[in-house]
């Protein structure tokens, strides 16, 4: 470890997010707090009595994390939430403030996720069936914890191109005891008349109530608002973009277009222009609710709730002073 680079589990945590081998933005957010908690391991060791080294150290790994993936805001925000936290005059006190704040975040994720899951829980009516689109674990947990209130969730699971996150939340589903029809994500409409729900999750959630999640939700939302069937998104508070509450947008991931189409099918076809948008937005318009672990709001009323939680801004303790 040098002074520019971070220590090995923070390098290959990044390296992982980046890769998407840990992805889904609460799993994210809950890596990357575990990799600050062993930098400060690493850094204190490093540093031994040099506080400013230990912080330098420390706003090292956040930039790396930080620059990982744009989109989900629960990674700047629980870097923002262990690094804000970091006090003490000795190193030993800044890395046990780091360490603890870490395991605070993690656990306090558990939590909101296992609270979110009830109130989504109540949502939805025994013998219901519910259509899904990528893999959400905050989505997951609504149906699991109907399941444990002894309702009779049945699923229609969204493939999700080009990723096919749908094949894990199939598997999830099913291991849960709740039966699932896989379709691919064109299908959405024609199986639209056969569910009682829509439910999501995001990656951010705009000031405005607009919803950041994996691309095709918003034709998804679009078409279930003209069927008829309601769609909730359910998103831990640490999905809230504090950003947008100063009129930032949320940036939208362009991926590597060997995603769409493979080197084989590209070299049949020859050169043609490719996009890749991993994630999409969609208007409060389209959405009837945004489930967390305070409660369930209209989409249009959740930038009280971010005011009271992220008000004083978005702070970046990760930036060079
Ligand atoms: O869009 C995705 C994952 O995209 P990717 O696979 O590109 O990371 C998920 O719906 C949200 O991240 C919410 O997930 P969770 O509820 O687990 O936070």
């Amino acid at each position: 470890m040098t002074d520019t680079e971070p220590a090995a589990p923070v390098r290959e945590t990044a390296e992982s997010i980046a890769t998407m081998e840990i992805r889904g933005a609460a799993t994210i957010a809950s890596a990357a707090a575990e990799a600050l908690a062993e930098q400060a391991e690493a850094a204190a060791e490093e540093a031994e009595s040099d506080p400013a080294a230990f912080r330098a150290s420390m706003r090292g790994a956040g930039r790396t994390l930080r620059e990982t993936r744009p989109t989900a805001v629960s990674l700047p925000n629980a870097l923002r939430y262990v690094l804000q936290r970091m006090e003490g005059d000795t190193v030993d006190e800044l890395r046990r403030s780091v360490v603890g704040a870490a395991d605070a975040f993690v656990r306090q994720l558990d939590r909101a996720q296992d609270d979110l899951g009830q109130v989504g829980a109540n949502r939805l009516a025994d013998g219901d069936t519910v259509m899904t689109h990528c893999h959400s674990t905050d989505a997951l947990a609504c149906i699991e914890a109907a399941v444990d209130q002894g309702k009779s969730i049945s699923a229609v699971v969204k493939e999700t191109r080009p990723r096919q996150q749908g094949h894990i939340t199939a598997e999830q589903l099913r291991d849960a005891g709740v039966p699932v029809t896989l379709i691919v994500d064109s299908a959405a409409r024609r199986y639209l008349d056969e569910v009682d729900h829509v439910l999501v999750g995001a990656d951010s959630i705009a000031a405005d109530g607009g919803v950041i999640n994996k691309i095709g939700t918003s034709g998804l939302a679009v078409n279930a608002r003209e069927r008829g069937v309601p769609i909730m998104t359910a998103a831990q508070t640490i999905k809230l973009h504090p950003e947008t509450l100063t009129g930032h947008t949320v940036e939208i991931e362009m991926r590597d277009e060997e995603e769409v189409i493979g080197s084989e099918a590209r070299e049949e076809i020859g050169e043609i222009e490719v996009e890749n948008p991993a994630f999409d937005v969609t208007p409060p318009r389209y959405m009837d609710a945004i489930v967390t672990e305070q409660g369930q709001f209209p989409p249009e009323s959740i930038v009280t709730l971010m005011r009271e939680l992220f008000g004083e801004g978005a702070a970046e303790p990760w930036a060079e002073p």
